[in-house]
């Protein structure tokens, strides 16, 4: 939930009088670049702290209680190099999970489920450097849906997949018992979601349903 939230940054405004709160399945965030949709993603996980008024997750505060409200809520960057750590694709789906107590067989059933969900399980044994921008973006997401958390922040994540791909993570996000809050430039992926924030200069300008947020962002970027 956002209450009244602002952000400074270098003596501008990022973030002005953002007020919502969250309860529906699917919400789309849509902006134009520089609009602010990834700066109000990264609050929620706490990885921005407003300049005044309150973000909360769950009644907690994503900055201070960072641990707890990572375990809520999984991410993914816009930029899949930004989360993928290790040089082999089920190394890096193992770790995190391995912190968490799971025995090996229960760490090699999510990795195979979450890889089977995208259809990339022959990645497994590939060397992630040697991925392309899209099968990265896959992974990435692959190493969130391990950890199985009940809410999923996704910044720009159909941004470099092709027209198969993103038609499956469409299918997937349809089929998905996660919250999914998605900021996207993708208009199509948004269509059949449950309500949509439209952002302008760090301001949420409409609140609405598909439809009627999608046409108006399309007047504003006329
Ligand atoms: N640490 C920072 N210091 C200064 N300015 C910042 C910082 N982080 C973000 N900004 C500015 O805040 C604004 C919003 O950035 P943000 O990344 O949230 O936009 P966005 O809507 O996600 O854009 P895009 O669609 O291009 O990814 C931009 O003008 C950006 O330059």
């Amino acid at each position: 939930m956002f209450s009244d939230v602002r952000l400074a940054r270098d003596g501008r405004e990022v973030l002005r009088r953002v007020d919502f709160r969250i309860d529906e399945a699917r919400i789309g965030i849509l902006g134009q670049n520089g609009s602010g949709k990834s700066t109000l993603l990264r609050m929620m996980i706490g990885l921005i702290a407003p300049s005044q008024g309150r973000v909360t997750v769950g009644g907690l505060d994503p900055h201070h209680d960072c641990v707890a409200v990572r375990d809520r809520m999984g991410f993914l960057f816009q930029t899949p190099d930004n989360q993928i750590v290790y040089p082999i694709v089920h190394e890096d789906l193992a770790f995190g999970l391995k912190a968490r107590g799971l025995s090996r067989q229960m760490v090699s059933a999510r990795i195979a489920a979450s890889l089977d969900r995208l259809g990339i399980g022959d990645l497994a044994a590939r060397r992630v450097h040697e991925l392309s921008g899209g099968e990265r973006q896959l992974v990435a997401l692959a190493g969130v849906l391990t950890r199985e958390p009940p809410t999923i922040l996704f910044d720009e994540p159909t941004s470099q997949l092709d027209l198969a791909n993103r038609n499956r993570f469409r299918r997937l996000l349809a089929g998905m018992s996660e919250q999914a809050i998605v900021a996207t430039h993708d208009l199509e992926l948004v269509e059949d979601f449950d309500r949509v924030l439209v952002i302008e200069s760090g301001r949420v300008v409409v609140d609405a349903a598909p439809a009627e947020a999608i046409a108006r962002y399309r007047e504003l970027c006329r």
